[in-house]
């Protein structure tokens, strides 16, 4: 069986960061472990509080994973602080870990800020020249661009401008724009060393999207661990977040979690 770590805050409501994941990981049928970046106090209806791990204590919860389990992938997602995003890119290249699908959550759907700009800087300069894949939706990558995105085409020329901010001597990550806040469609654009693709989907008409980006990136995390390509990853991602939302859930007052227990025939 397939291992796979994720690197997140914690959601007690269970929809979206390190809930989210291992419920993926299990759709997936791989073994799921985690290391808790920050705890949070969060429901479908807003995120009432933060306390981060306390120094070094992310970097002992890698150690204990590396030490033991060795992951096949590691997906990353809710780091707040600067000392957070040290510590992980300073373990990762210790163990030298391979398959990093990274998320670089600003925001949460609720509109609570989830990372300081300091950790904005550390993780571009530090942590996402290791990844595999990076999947910012569009606020995400229009931070991380400096440009604004209205259509298709902004969201081609800004992967392409994340790509290359990142990508020193093409060793970083491919650039998934994830288009989940698009009016009409979600469609999400991939930019990666080797060509450029668009997965094209339906919006589904579901209000209850809590942690969508979550999920996609741990999707995308379990495909790649099971050796399937970045592309063929992302595809098989896509597929199963549209189910995820199809089969629909309707938990909490607010904008509550998939259905994650939706499973992708093989
Ligand atoms: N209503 C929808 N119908 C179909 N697919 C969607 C919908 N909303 C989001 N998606 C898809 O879900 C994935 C996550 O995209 P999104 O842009 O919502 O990420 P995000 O904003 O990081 O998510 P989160 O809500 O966790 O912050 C993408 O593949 C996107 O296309
Ligand atoms: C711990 C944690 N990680 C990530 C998100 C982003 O997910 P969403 O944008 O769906 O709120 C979140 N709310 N909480």
């Amino acid at each position: 069986m397939k291992k796979v770590l994720t690197i997140a805050g914690s959601d007690c409501s269970g929809g979206a960061g390190i809930q989210a994941d291992l419920k993926t990981f299990a759709a997936h049928g791989v073994y799921g472990m985690s290391v808790i970046t920050s705890l949070t106090a969060q429901n479908t209806t807003g995120v009432y509080g933060i306390m981060n791990c306390k120094k070094g204590f992310t970097a002992s919860q890698i150690d204990a994973v590396f030490e033991d389990i060795r992951p096949d992938a590691v997906k990353i997602g809710m780091v707040s602080e600067p000392y957070i995003v040290e510590e992980i890119a300073e373990e990762l290249r210790k163990y030298k870990a391979v398959n990093i699908v990274l998320d670089p959550v600003m925001v949460s759907t609720s509109g609570k800020k989830l990372i300081t700009k300091e950790a904005e800087e550390v993780l571009i300069k530090k942590l996402m020249p290791l990844a595999t894949v990076i999947t910012p939706n569009i606020p995400e990558a229009e931070s991380l661009s400096g440009i604004t995105i209205n259509d298709r085409y902004d969201m081609e020329k800004a992967a392409e401008i994340i790509y290359k901010k990142i990508n020193i001597n093409d060793e970083g990550p491919a650039v998934l724009v994830k288009g989940g806040h698009s009016i009409n469609c979600a469609n999400d654009y991939l930019y990666t060393e080797i060509g450029t693709s668009w997965f094209e989907a339906e919006r589904v008409d579901n209000p209850n999207t809590h942690g969508t980006g979550c999920t996609l990136s741990s999707a995308i995390a379990c495909n790649i661990a099971e050796g399937y390509s970045v592309k063929e990853s992302v595809a098989r991602a896509k597929e199963y977040i549209t189910g995820a939302l199809k089969a629909g859930l309707n938990i909490g007052k607010g904008s509550g979690p998939l259905n994650h227990m939706y499973v992708l025939d093989k």
